[in-house]
């Protein structure tokens, strides 16, 4: 029996993550909550008669709707938040949503302390950090079980690369996109495509700033009517269903993810090559989470060694605000 829960579910991510979670053959319990509005969208998903049945949307910010959303949570999935409009960076988001990761990690660490957490909520760089003291903190932080989801990343680069080689199908394409989630901290490592590509060198530089700068495309594009919902509903859930196929023990399944590196078998030596505890990288995913971290970024050619060197840097301070947020808080 595997209970799902959106964080946010009834938000731009929220409703059509829970639409295709309420579509997952591996989902059987699906629980929504938000502030607002989660009691239409669950009911409106009710009528679709899938096996994701048995569930409710919870709505009132009270101790006891939490509770209610998150008790016997295999997987919490976390879009709640506000995006940004034309003109902001990732990083403005942060004086509101750092307290609403924050909130929502604590009742996560009441309710449902071995479930996996999915945080998509900007910035990635810093809620994720924040998330992992506030379950520190808890003391129930298991860095295996927490990930800040960057799979959008790796789908537009797949996406884009195909586009550009002219080929129908981006799905043939694994492309390892590492870093943090926001501008240049985004590092696609083009060398390590599989199969193997022959990118023009006069197109190498405007496809890595599309990749690191596909969000404000998006943000553009809506006009102040927020920023990617759909491909991240995609995104995410393409993420959340590799980690619980993983889960019931299907081998071999790879994904680059946002992780505390020390705490993942593998993760000490990128974390000391970058200066980073926090870095997203291919990990093996299991029965456990996050089993192992992939040194790829040891294989970076000398292009892509510049760009880890800028992204290290942005990424440095992005994560001591997160962990400082919830740090400087409790002194
Ligand atoms: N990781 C990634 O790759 C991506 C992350 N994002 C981020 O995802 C977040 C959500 O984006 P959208 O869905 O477009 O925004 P939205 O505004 O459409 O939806 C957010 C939802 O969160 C809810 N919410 C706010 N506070 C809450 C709380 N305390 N508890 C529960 N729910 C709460 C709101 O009521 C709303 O329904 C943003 O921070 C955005 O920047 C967006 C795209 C990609
Ligand atoms: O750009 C944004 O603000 C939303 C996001 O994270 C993305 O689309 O990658």
């Amino acid at each position: 029996m595997v209970k799902a829960v959106v964080l946010g579910a009834a938000g731009g991510i929220g409703q059509p993550l829970s639409l295709l979670c309420k579509m997952s053959p591996l989902i059987d319990v699906l629980s929504l909550f938000d502030v607002v509005n989660s009691p239409g969208v669950a009911a409106d998903l009710s009528h679709i008669a899938t096996k994701a049945g048995d569930f409710k949307g919870e709505q009132q910010e009270t101790e006891d709707a939490k509770k209610a959303a998150l008790s016997g949570a295999d997987i919490v999935i976390i879009p709640a938040g506000v995006p940004r409009k034309p003109g902001m960076t990732r990083d403005d988001l942060f004086k509101i949503n750092a307290g609403i990761v924050k909130d929502l990690i604590v009742a996560c660490s009441k309710y449902c302390p071995k479930a996996f957490i999915l945080v998509i909520s900007n910035p990635v760089n810093s809620t994720v950090p924040i998330a992992a003291e506030v379950l520190k903190e808890a003391g129930v932080f298991d860095p295996k079980r927490l990930f800040g989801v960057t799979t959008l990343d790796v789908v537009r680069a797949e996406n884009f690369v195909a586009e550009l080689l002219n080929q129908k199908d981006s799905s043939k394409f694994n492309i390892p996109v590492v870093g943090g989630h926001s501008g240049n901290t985004i590092v696609p490592l083009f060398s390590q495509t599989q199969p193997s590509v022959d990118i023009p060198a006069d197109k190498l530089d405007g496809l890595v700033h599309r990749v690191q700068f596909g969000g404000d495309e998006v943000v553009k594009a809506k006009d102040g009517a927020g920023s990617a919902t759909l491909s991240m509903a995609y995104a995410g859930f393409r993420f959340a269903e590799a980690l619980l196929k993983a889960a019931k023990g299907e081998k071999g399944i790879v994904e680059p993810t946002f992780v505390y590196l020390p705490g993942v078998e593998g993760g000490d030596a990128i974390a000391k090559a970058t200066g980073c505890d926090y870095f997203a990288v291919p990990v093996e995913l299991g029965p456990g989470g996050a089993e192992k971290a992939i040194n790829i970024v040891s294989k970076a050619n000398d292009y892509e060694k510049k760009l880890l060197d800028e992204a290290t840097k942005a990424l440095k301070t992005n994560i001591e605000a997160g962990v400082n947020f919830v740090k400087g808080a409790s002194k």
